[in-house]
């Protein structure tokens, strides 16, 4: 711990006493919500503007009413030449500028993965509280493990009512990154008493990272630069893969997840049958997400809206549960290493559109927004912020 702490960067000070803090009282700290306390927020709650500094020119002009699918066997196909190659990364170009949302269809990940994956989830959230609170997030220096219902609020207006499991990139302890203090790196924390829950999840998580390198891959031909341009800014990557429970509800529909857009550079979402995933249009309209069997949902982060100078579009979503049942949904987001710094694109700017953002360092972005929005990294009642 001490080793940890001794590089870590002044503007994040307060968190990490914070952190500590937690650590040695942490179950004073823990704040839960149990499923019929958290507010039933209107509509127009997860309709208002979220407190996100990315959120600047994002909606511009981009009226989708439907999400379109993509077929990704002529990419990634055994069959796919260059040419068909091109022709894929085009149609996901158009979509990443005028939605920001797609699914994939023929993505090449096994049906018995992902089967194992929804498996281990069910086992997971069916644990005693109790048992899901011993790996709680705020036990760990490095934003994994348990999140309580309540605990995350995307949307400030209203709490989400959802809890999570989040896993990342499984590092050594001795990881220096992760010694330096960088809250995305370093080891897991696992559920005990759950047998191959670790495998079937972690697995999911490789298979999950492994078709994100594709689609950056096919991204980066639909920007027109280097195919392999992302390769090596994503080869240690900060990803994480949330598995998420939101109970039922009887009555009127609450927020599961509040209007929010993702932080890193692109999401990859399995959702099961119940629906409640919606996208927001430029005319403010919500656009259904539906399940759609055999796909993915994919949808592009402020990252990437950041380093493709809103070309790509970060579109703010939101779940609301209405189908008075619980639903379950897990979502793999990719962001590039942390140390990248992520820099306007070439074709991505303009004479009428200079870049809109500065250069940032990834790593640092990312973690200022997590800061913002998860109960345990805020700092106590009444301390400076
Ligand atoms: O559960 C879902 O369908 C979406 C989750 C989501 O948007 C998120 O976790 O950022
Ligand atoms: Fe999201």
């Amino acid at each position: 711990m001490a080793i940890f702490l001794t590089c870590r960067d002044k503007k994040y000070e307060f968190y990490y006493q914070h952190i500590v803090a937690n650590l040695k009282a942490a179950p004073r700290h823990l704040r839960h919500f149990s499923e019929d306390s958290v507010m039933k927020a209107p509509d127009s709650a997860a309709t208002r503007r979220p407190r996100n500094p990315d959120r600047l020119a994002r909606d511009k002009g981009r009226a989708f009413s439907h999400v379109p699918v993509i077929d990704l066997a002529a990419a990634l196909g055994a069959e796919a030449t260059a040419e068909s190659r091109q022709a894929v990364a085009d149609e996901i170009g158009k979509a990443c500028e005028q939605v920001g949302f797609f699914y994939v269809a023929n993505h090449g990940i096994a049906d018995d993965t992902i089967a194992a994956a929804w498996a281990a989830s069910r086992r997971f959230f069916a644990l005693p509280l109790e048992h899901k609170q011993e790996i709680h997030i705020s036990k760990l220096p490095n934003h994994r493990g348990y999140l309580g219902i309540g605990e995350e609020t995307l949307d400030p207006y209203a709490a989400d009512s959802k809890e999570v499991f989040k896993v990342g990139l499984e590092l050594p302890a001795d990881d220096p990154d992760f010694q330096n203090g960088i809250i995305m790196y370093g080891p897991n924390t696992w559920p005990r008493d759950l047998p191959g829950f670790r495998q079937d999840v972690y697995a999911y998580y490789q298979q999950m990272f492994g078709l994100s390198r594709e689609l950056f891959r096919l991204f980066a031909l639909a920007i027109g630069i280097d195919e392999h341009f992302f390769d090596d800014k994503i080869d240690k990557p900060m990803a994480q893969l949330n598995l998420i429970r939101y109970p039922a509800h009887e009555g009127e529909p609450r927020v599961g997840i509040g209007a929010h857009s993702d932080y890193e550079c692109l999401t990859l979402l399995a959702q099961d049958d119940a629906g409640g995933l919606e996208a927001r249009n430029a005319k403010g309209e919500w656009i259904a997400v539906p399940p759609i069997a055999g796909t993915f949902v994919v949808n592009i982060g402020d990252m990437m809206a950041r380093w493709t100078n809103n070309r790509f579009a970060s579109t703010v979503h939101r779940v609301f549960n209405r189908s008075q049942r619980e639903r379950y949904s897990m979502p793999f987001f990719c962001g590039c290493n942390y140390h990248t710094v992520v820099s306007c694109l070439p074709n991505c700017s303009s004479d009428s559109e200079p870049p809109h953002y500065p250069d940032t360092v990834a790593g640092e972005h990312l973690v200022g927004r997590l800061d913002a929005t998860n109960a345990h990294r805020q700092p106590p009642q009444g301390s400076p912020r």
